[in-house]
Formats: structure tokens, C-alpha cells, sequence
């Protein structure tokens, strides 16, 4: 199984900006180092850890996945998030899905991360007009984003819960596509959670407090329970855009 990448790439980097000037002479062996330390393929190896068996597991312990002592709250409550459902047509989602390198829908077990640099037309497209310009402007400061990952995840996948590197400024946008997941939001201090179904064609920004002050991640789960019924997942494709603050890095 894919291994949590983020934990390598904080010792690698360190967490604050210094260590990257420092460590870093120039923006393109930062960037260079960014893309092989990170968004590398994730091997095919634990392929029969995801065989069908475990699909009764899967289900029963999302059902009772309540952690004690833990409030479960609305999505709402959580200042700084915003979920979209319905923001790209089935014809956009197709037209992205294209962006994939060859092959990777065809593998069925592993989250893939895939850095896109230079954007695609259709990556542009996406970052240009379908992002809400007043995020854009107020956090982003009006700027486009720096990095754009395209993920996919077959049914088992998941990612653990975490804060995205500091490295990367306020404003995390999610685009997800071909099929819904369930992404899940903690926070240890207040123990309290919060599921939110990312539905295929929605779009999540964290910011502010949901970004820096909350924990998310994905279930590693075959399926997830949407209204008391249990939904097989398919595979799935995120697109996440970042701006990484490198002209404030590097000038
Ligand atoms: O795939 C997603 O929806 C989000 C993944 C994520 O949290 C990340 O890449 O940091
Ligand atoms: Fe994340």
C-alpha cells in the first residue's frame, strides 16, 4: 500500500520556510526535488489486501467508527470549509480524465499522486473558471495555483488523516471526479469530526481554521454509508490546486 508520502516530505523539507531557502538555491532544484520525493508512483504490491473479503469488514467498522468521546458535528461547523456539489459537468470530469498518464485507470489498487507542471490547457481551464473568484482574490490574493495533483484512488484506497504541509499558503482547493468519497475532518484538541461526502463533480476549499487547524483524510475503506445505505465505491480521481508561495521564497 502506498505509504504516507507527507511524513517523508516534512523531514525532507522541514516545516518552515527557511529550511527551504536555506537547503534550496534556486526554485528549480526545489521543485525538481519536490516532484521525485513526493509524486511518485505507488506500487502494485498488496493487491489481494483489497480482494471483495473485505468489503463486510469495511462496512461494519464504518458504521461503528464513532470514536469515543468524540462529538460528530455538521461540516458546516467548521469554520473555513466550503463544499460545492455539481461544479463540473460529466463532460468537463471526461475531458480531465484525460490529463492521466496512460494506464492508470487500468491499475487497481494504490493511490497514485501525478504533480502537473506545465498545466494542461484543460488544467487551466479548470483553475480559471471553475474556482469561485472571490476565494481567489481574498486568499489567493487574485495569483493562480502553483501546484495542481491529480490523484486516483481505487475502492480500498484512502489517505491518513493530516494537515497539508505549511509549505503550502492558505487555500486548499479539491476538485473530485468519477466517483463520491467520504473525506473526514478531526480535530484532537475539541475532539470533534466531521464527515463530509465529496460527491463526483464537487469542489472543497479548506481555509483558515479547516486548513491549518483540522486534521482530514480518507478512510481506507472499499465503500461508504450515504443516508443508512452502503456505498460500494468506484474508482476516483481527485484534482488538488496549491500555491506554494515560491516567488515569496525565491523572489
Ligand atoms: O484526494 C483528495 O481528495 C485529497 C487528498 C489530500 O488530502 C491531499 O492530497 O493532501
Ligand atoms: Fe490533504
Amino acid at each position: 500500500m502506498e505509504s504516507e508520502k507527507s511524513q517523508d516530505w516534512e523531514s525532507l523539507f522541514g516545516s518552515d520556510d527557511d529550511t527551504f531557502v536555506n537547503e534550496y538555491g534556486s526554485r528549480d532544484e526545489y521543485e525538481e526535488d519536490l516532484v521525485s520525493s513526493f509524486f511518485t508512483d505507488s506500487s502494485d504490491d498488496d493487491l489481494e489486501s483489497f480482494d471483495s473479503v473485505l468489503t463486510s469488514v469495511d462496512q461494519q467498522s464504518s458504521q461503528n467508527d464513532t470514536k469515543k468521546g468524540w462529538t460528530q458535528i455538521s461540516p458546516s461547523e467548521i469554520p473555513g470549509l466550503t463544499y460545492i456539489p455539481n461544479v463540473l459537468p460529466p463532460s468537463v470530469q471526461d475531458e480531465l480524465i484525460q490529463c492521466l498518464p496512460d494506464g492508470i485507470l487500468d491499475r487497481s489498487t494504490g493511490r497514485q499522486a501525478h504533480l502537473y507542471r506545465p498545466f494542461a490547457p484543460v488544467l487551466q481551464n479548470l483553475m480559471q473558471n471553475f474556482i469561485p473568484s472571490a476565494f481567489k482574490k481574498q486568499v489567493w490574493e487574485g495569483k493562480d495555483a502553483e501546484a495542481i495533483i491529480m490523484q486516483v484512488y481505487n475502492p480500498g484506497d484512502g489517505i491518513i488523516p493530516h494537515v497539508d504541509l505549511p509549505m503550502f499558503d492558505d487555500g486548499i482547493v479539491i476538485f473530485s471526479l468519477l466517483s463520491d468519497i467520504t473525506m473526514e475532518f478531526t480535530q484532537p484538541s475539541s475532539k470533534r469530526k466531521a464527515s463530509v461526502l465529496l460527491e463526483k463533480g464537487s469542489l472543497t476549499i479548506m481555509e483558515g481554521e479547516a486548513r491549518y487547524q483540522w486534521l482530514h483524510g480518507i478512510p481506507f475503506r472499499t465503500g461508504d454509508w450515504t443516508n443508512g445505505t452502503w456505498i460500494p465505491r468506484a474508482q476516483r480521481c481527485s484534482i488538488t490546486m496549491r500555491r506554494i508561495g515560491l516567488n515569496k521564497m525565491f523572489g
